[in-house]
């Protein structure tokens, strides 16, 4: 079987192929908002799926947002509190990011980017454990994946460490293990 490593950068390739773009809302998403409930998303690095109409539908219902804030790969990512039109910096990864003083969140929903996915909501990544060790920490949250679908693979085998995802959205299907 191909490696994680060999993998990934096959996955980042077909995803930078694909070229940036916003990802369409899924109606499961906006079913699921409630007022005042915390939703994590990102900004979005190259090739990956934007989630800003997902951020625009979130507002409307009156959820709030946060964003990842990274320092390095070594540290866990800290969800902080972004208001809308609110400035972010430019952090490590050349990730757009809140102020690191900004307030830490726990998050209701987590929008999560993705390198490569399967149809079992087992997921691949950065590689640096950022999501991995953010659902450790937020084990209640509901977690969605985002990715294009030229982002699918047949199996991923999954670690010890891994959560699985609640659903996946891409362009074309929203999908539920
Ligand atoms: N938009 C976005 N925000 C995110 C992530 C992400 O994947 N995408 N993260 C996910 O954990 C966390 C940041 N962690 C990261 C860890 C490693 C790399 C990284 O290795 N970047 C490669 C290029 C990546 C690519 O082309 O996909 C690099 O810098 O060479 C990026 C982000 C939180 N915020
Ligand atoms: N709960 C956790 N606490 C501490 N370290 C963790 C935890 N979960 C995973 N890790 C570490 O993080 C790294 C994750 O590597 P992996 O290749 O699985 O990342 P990934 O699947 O690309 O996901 P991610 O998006 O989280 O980077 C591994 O070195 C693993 O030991």
């Amino acid at each position: 079987m191909i490696d994680k490593r060999a993998l990934r950068a096959r996955m980042r390739a077909i995803r930078d192929a694909h070229g940036p773009g916003l990802l369409p809302v899924a109606r499961p998403f906006l079913d699921r908002l409630l007022p005042g409930q915390i939703v994590a998303a990102y900004r979005p690095l190259g090739a990956e799926a934007d989630p800003a109409l997902w951020v625009e539908a979130a507002l409307h219902a009156g959820a709030m947002i946060a964003l990842p804030h990274v320092v390095d790969r070594a540290s866990p990512i800290r969800f902080l509190r972004w208001s809308d039109g609110q400035d972010l910096s430019i952090g490590a990864f050349g990730l757009h990011q809140p102020d690191a003083h900004a307030p830490e969140c726990v998050p209701d929903i987590i929008l999560t980017p993705l390198v490569g996915f399967d149809r079992r909501g087992n997921r691949l990544g950065q590689g640096a454990g950022h999501y991995d060790r953010a659902f450790a920490a937020h084990r209640d949250a509901w977690r969605v994946g985002i990715a294009w679908s030229v982002q699918e693979v047949v199996e991923l085998k999954p670690d010890d460490w891994d959560v699985p995802l609640h659903a996946i959205a891409t362009e074309s299907e929203w999908i539920t293990p």
